[in-house]
């Protein structure tokens, strides 16, 4: 029995009759081949980049596993339509926070149409992608006060300047209540075991980046960083090292429509609004740091 997904942050959502992304209880996510040529192309990337011996074993981690192409009953009622078939990549967390993160200083690329080229650069002048190299596309997170989910609003995560999108990063790893943070600024009490730690979201990016400053395969224009983790550990942590671990942080990339073959150039577009996101993150862990120290110094020093 094919549904909607639960924990879907972005990009087009099966909701009220129209076409969306669905899943089934086995893990699978299966993706609508868009009309246009879109679809076919995403599919073409995933059957390039899965038998792609180029692409190094610990890379090809970060993708979600592709299964092919499959005609099921499409979400807004029109029958039968081709659909990506993808490992779910958030079946298997009881309480996932995910984010999407559209990576890149421009989402348009060489030859496109005129007005493609426009919608883009509207977007990305009236969103952090330029100025920023990245932009938050949505995200929900687990809200501990309330243990239900909270999610935050399109329009406003649209709306971000790089304030907005800082907050939103410490807000995912937060505990205190997501709905409050203008009252209470975001605590970051995750921040230590999602974003640092020896298998946390930093040293994942760190890992992508180092490909990336050397890969010419592809150009990923208008892909996204997925990050994800595990509230349930976190909400019965007792802070020992198999805590750590099972807060499952996890970086994966998604949404290849607009994929265009690398021919020998590096992805300088992808790869600096990687870099600026990475260090968007690194001051997070930072400012968690310098807090601990002053929180514990006076107690080394015995005062
Ligand atoms: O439909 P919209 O206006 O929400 O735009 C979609 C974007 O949503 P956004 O508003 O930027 O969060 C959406 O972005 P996200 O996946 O949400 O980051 C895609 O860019 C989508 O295009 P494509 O399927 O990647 O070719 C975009 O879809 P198209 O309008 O290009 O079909
Ligand atoms: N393989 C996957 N497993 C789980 N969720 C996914 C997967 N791929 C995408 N998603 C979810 O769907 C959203 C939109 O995916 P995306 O591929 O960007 O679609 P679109 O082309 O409609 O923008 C992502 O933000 C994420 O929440």
């Amino acid at each position: 029995m094919l549904k909607v997904p639960e924990h879907q942050v972005a990009g087009h959502i099966a909701s009220d009759g129209k076409l969306g992304p669905l899943v089934d209880d086995e893990g699978r996510f299966f993706k609508p081949l868009q009309g246009d040529s879109r679809g076919e192309h995403e599919s073409n990337f995933y059957e390039s980049f899965t038998s792609n011996k180029k692409v190094p074993d610990h890379i090809h981690r970060y993708f979600p596993v592709y299964h092919g192409t499959q005609l099921v009953e499409a979400s807004d009622g029109s029958g039968k339509l081709p659909h990506l078939v993808l490992d779910d990549v958030v079946s298997g967390y009881s309480n996932p926070s995910v984010m999407d993160v559209k990576i890149g200083s421009r989402t348009w690329y060489p030859d496109v149409s005129e007005g493609y080229f426009k919608k883009c650069i509207k977007k990305d002048r009236e969103t952090t992608t330029v100025s920023l190299g990245f932009r938050v596309s949505g995200f929900k997170i687990f809200d501990h006060q309330e243990s239900s989910f909270w999610r935050a609003e399109k329009k406003l995560v649209l709306g971000y300047n790089a304030d907005g999108a800082r907050l939103a990063l410490r807000k995912f790893v937060s505990s205190n209540s997501p709905a409050d943070s203008n009252l209470t600024p975001p605590n970051c009490a995750f921040a230590s075991e999602v974003y640092g730690g020896s298998n946390g979201i930093l040293v994942q990016l760190l890992e992508l980046k180092d490909w990336f400053e050397t890969q010419t395969l592809y150009h990923f224009n208008s892909c996204s960083i997925l990050m994800i983790y595990e509230n349930e550990s976190i909400l019965m942590k007792g802070g020992d090292d198999d805590d750590v671990q099972a807060a499952r942080a996890q970086v994966k990339l998604v949404d290849f429509a607009h994929v265009l073959d690398g021919n020998g150039v590096i992805d300088h577009n992808f790869l600096g609004g990687l870099c600026s996101f990475i260090k968007f993150i690194k001051d997070i862990l930072l400012s968690v740091d310098k807090r601990h120290e002053t929180e514990t110094s006076p107690l080394e020093n015995g005062n």
